[in-house]
């Protein structure tokens, strides 16, 4: 190997180091799993690419009957053959983008998510190759793109919505716009994908971003696992009212 080769790979090394020890520092492992709420799993896929972490997300095919275009992670929902989330997120992934299970580097479960169709939503957060070549499912995914992960903490183009669960949790909407220069097109990331990088970010940085958000950022574990308890809770009180 080549002195330059070696010493691109050290820093690659350690730069995928830091963020590792953050990373399980956060892990929730299966401390949500038994939430009785559907599931399904997305996979937050991140790469080290001129010494910069970088994360992978796609677009949604028109073709889909939920949120057709949207900026999505590769992922979808739980089946039968799952053993856990990881399972779910890694099939997933094979399935829309082609990426071998075991070509990803899992490291941690994130703090769940919920969405529109109250599905409990686990990201899973593993390393992949620099060199990953994307083989999109055209029936589900028509682009693939990498973002800077520091841009969901310094974004260049971004905005910020009050946002109301059905069930009455306030919240607020991130939604970040990104100008891919290789590709030549700009990507719309909000909702739930926006909400899951900017948390990885925050968790892998640990510095404040240059927007206000709903953490305290000194206790960002137990305040993330607040937020999602209070979002969960408010499922239940709409169900007690409704009753
Ligand atoms: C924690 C506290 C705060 C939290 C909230 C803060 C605010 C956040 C704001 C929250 C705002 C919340 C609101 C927002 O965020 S809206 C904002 C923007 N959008 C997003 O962020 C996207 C969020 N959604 C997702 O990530 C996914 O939908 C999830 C992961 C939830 C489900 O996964 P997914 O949807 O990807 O499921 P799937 O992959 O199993 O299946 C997809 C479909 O594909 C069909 N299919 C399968 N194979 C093929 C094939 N070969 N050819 C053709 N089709 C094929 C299959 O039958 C299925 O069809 P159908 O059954 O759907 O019709
Ligand atoms: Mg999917």
């Amino acid at each position: 190997m080549a002195v330059a080769e070696r010493e691109g790979e050290q820093e690659r090394n350690s730069i995928k180091e830091r963020a590792r020890l953050r990373l399980r520092e956060c892990d929730v492992g299966d401390k949500f799993s038994s939430l009785p709420l559907p599931k399904a799993s997305v996979l937050l896929p991140l790469m080290v690419r001129a010494g910069k972490l970088h994360l992978l997300l796609t677009v949604r095919s028109m073709q889909l009957r939920r949120s057709p275009g949207e900026v999505c992670f590769p992922g979808g929902k739980s089946e039968a053959i799952d053993k856990d989330e990881i399972d779910t997120a890694l099939r997933e992934a094979k399935e829309e983008v082609g990426l071998q299970p075991e070509n990803v580097e899992v490291v941690c479960r994130l703090v769940p998510g919920i969405d529109k169709m109250n599905h409990l939503v686990t990201p899973v957060v593993g390393f992949i190759e620099d060199t990953f070549q994307a083989i999109p499912n055209p029936g589900e995914v028509s682009h693939v793109f990498v973002v800077p992960l520091e841009y969901f903490v310094k974004p260049l183009n971004y905005k910020t919505l009050p946002y109301k669960t059905s069930s009455g949790y306030s919240s607020r909407m991130h939604c970040f716009t990104y100008d891919d220069d290789e590709h030549k097109m700009s990507f719309k990331i909000w909702g739930l994908t926006a909400h899951f990088a900017l948390f990885l970010a925050l968790v892998i940085f640990g510095k404040r971003p240059t927007f206000e958000v709903d953490y305290d950022l000194d206790n960002l574990i137990s305040s993330s696992e607040n937020n999602f308890m209070n979002l969960y809770a408010s499922l239940y009180e709409r169900k007690k009212s409704n009753l």
